[in-house]
């Protein structure tokens, strides 16, 4: 049996944009706009370790709302996962607290002005269904 361990990828869902958030390590990486996220450890429901990482990389309190069809092959044995998310009331807004130096908020429009990495254009593109559809409330 591959061993196969699942990257959560979250899209942070306000007001109809989407928090985008630049790599700052490992080298390879840095530069680059990504989903917030982070490892599943053993155990752990994939919206729990959403909201853990983004609690950890970004000060933030949030819920996973849903599943992003799809999943999409990273370095093995990862694969990313997307879920949507949003704020909880009174959460603070992100900062880059670690993993990132830089986070934007983007539009359908602005979507694209970032250079995601490769990896996760294929999910940009879905989120960019959820955007074009009214975002992850309902
Ligand atoms: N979070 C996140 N990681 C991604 C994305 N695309 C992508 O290739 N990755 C890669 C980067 C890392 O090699 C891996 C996730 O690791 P991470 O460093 O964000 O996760 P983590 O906080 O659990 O890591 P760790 O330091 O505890 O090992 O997946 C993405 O959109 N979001």
């Amino acid at each position: 049996m591959t061993e196969r361990i699942v990257v959560v990828g979250a899209a942070l869902l306000d007001g109809g944009r989407l928090l985008a958030a630049r790599r700052s390590a490992p080298t390879e990486l840095a530069g680059r706009w990504e989903l917030p996220g982070g490892k599943v450890e053993p155990g752990e429901a994939p919206e729990a370790a959403l909201v853990r990482e983004l609690r950890e990389e970004l000060g933030v309190e949030t819920e996973a709302v849903r599943r992003v069809a799809g999943e999409w092959p990273l370095r093995s044995p990862y694969v990313l996962q997307v879920w949507t998310a949003r704020l909880l009331a009174g959460s603070p807004e992100p900062k880059a607290l670690q993993d990132h130096d830089e986070l934007r908020w983007l539009t359908a429009g602005t979507l694209w002005d970032v250079e995601w990495l490769e990896q996760d254009v294929g999910a940009v593109r879905e989120v960019a269904r959820v955007l074009d559809a009214g975002g992850a409330e309902g």
